[in-house]
């Protein structure tokens, strides 16, 4: 195995800084593709968890994207030559919730850049620690890891089975990734990778068997469930995507637990635990 993360030391330490007026229309956006009638936000409105990936968006002029949507590689980002890009996951803790109408500013610094072997072929992961502030003050600190895989074998299509009925105490909802839930994210988060949107280069290219679900979007979607059934604020939420999602089936989300210690998972048509979550709650 060639190590494709040789090289990229010298990125380690590289950062980039991101300022945001954190305007309502996102927001609003946001929960009309998330199906919230409930929440009425306006200026000054604490900004739900994770949605904070509603701002603070990419930058890139139209000629410095690569051909799968994603800002060229080489900027902040190293120049993995893996050409798979994957949102791996991340881990966050919530200091204070961001309010809606104010600035705020968006620290991102590279981590880690590393090499390792999985069963679907040589991985590259690329770790970026994120910090978020308002009046100076540090409201979230985030760390995704963005995984680059070689070309692979092809992905076949999830079989659909039944999913066992969910356990007494546990919250669960069925997802329709349709096209249209897909299109809004990406608008949302003005993420142009073709994966989600272009059936043909998902398909032909990238080798999967139907549009790929934003993982951000499912992990969105999990931390909802929660927002919804609980008013206990979040305080830390860490999540890893374990196998993609597609636009074929609807899939499940669950969530269950005790004592603000909360276990969430995304499960695919086929049984599969695609996404797998812990989230904690401020404590009563
Ligand atoms: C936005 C956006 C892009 C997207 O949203 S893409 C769609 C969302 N993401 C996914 O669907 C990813 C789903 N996950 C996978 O497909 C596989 O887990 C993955 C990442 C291809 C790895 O599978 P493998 O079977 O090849 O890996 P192994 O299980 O054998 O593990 C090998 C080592 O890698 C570590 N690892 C595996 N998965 C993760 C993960 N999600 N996060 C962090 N680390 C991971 C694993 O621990 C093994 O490490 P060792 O140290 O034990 O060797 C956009 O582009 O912006």
């Amino acid at each position: 195995m060639t190590d494709a993360t040789a090289d990229y030391a010298a990125w380690i330490g590289r950062r980039e800084i991101t300022d945001d007026e954190l305007a309502l229309a996102p927001a609003l956006a946001a929960a009309a593709t998330l199906d919230d009638t409930a929440t009425r936000f306006a200026k000054g409105s604490p900004l739900p968890p994770l949605w904070h990936w509603f701002y603070f968006l990419p930058r890139a002029a139209q000629a410095q994207l690569d051909v799968d949507g994603h800002p060229q590689r080489g900027g902040f980002m190293p120049p993995i030559p893996y050409p798979r890009r994957m949102f791996a996951g991340a881990r966050m803790r919530f200091h204070r919730p961001l309010l809606i109408g104010q600035p705020a500013r968006r620290e991102a610094v590279i981590r880690d850049v590393r090499q390792k072997s999985g069963r679907s072929g040589s991985l590259a992961f690329v770790s970026v620690l994120c910090r978020f502030y308002q009046d100076d003050v540090l409201c979230i600190e985030e760390e995704q890891d963005i995984v680059y895989r070689e070309p692979g074998a092809v992905v076949a299509r999830p079989s659909v089975i039944e999913w066992p009925p969910v356990e007494h105490g546990t919250w669960s909802h069925i997802v329709t990734p349709d096209p249209k839930l897909l299109f809004r994210f990406s608008a949302l988060t003005f993420n142009a990778h073709r994966i989600h949107y272009d059936r043909p280069y998902a398909v032909d290219e990238e080798g999967y068997p139907g549009l790929v679900v934003h993982g951000p979007l499912t992990a969105v979607l999990l931390i909802e469930l929660l927002r919804k059934n609980s008013l206990r604020p979040v305080v830390s939420f860490s999540f890893r995507g374990l196998a993609p999602l597609f636009d074929l089936a609807p899939f499940r989300i669950v969530c269950a637990g005790e004592d603000g210690q909360m276990s969430l998972e995304a499960q695919a048509p086929d049984g599969v635990v695609a996404m797998s979550a812990r989230a904690e709650l401020m404590p009563l």
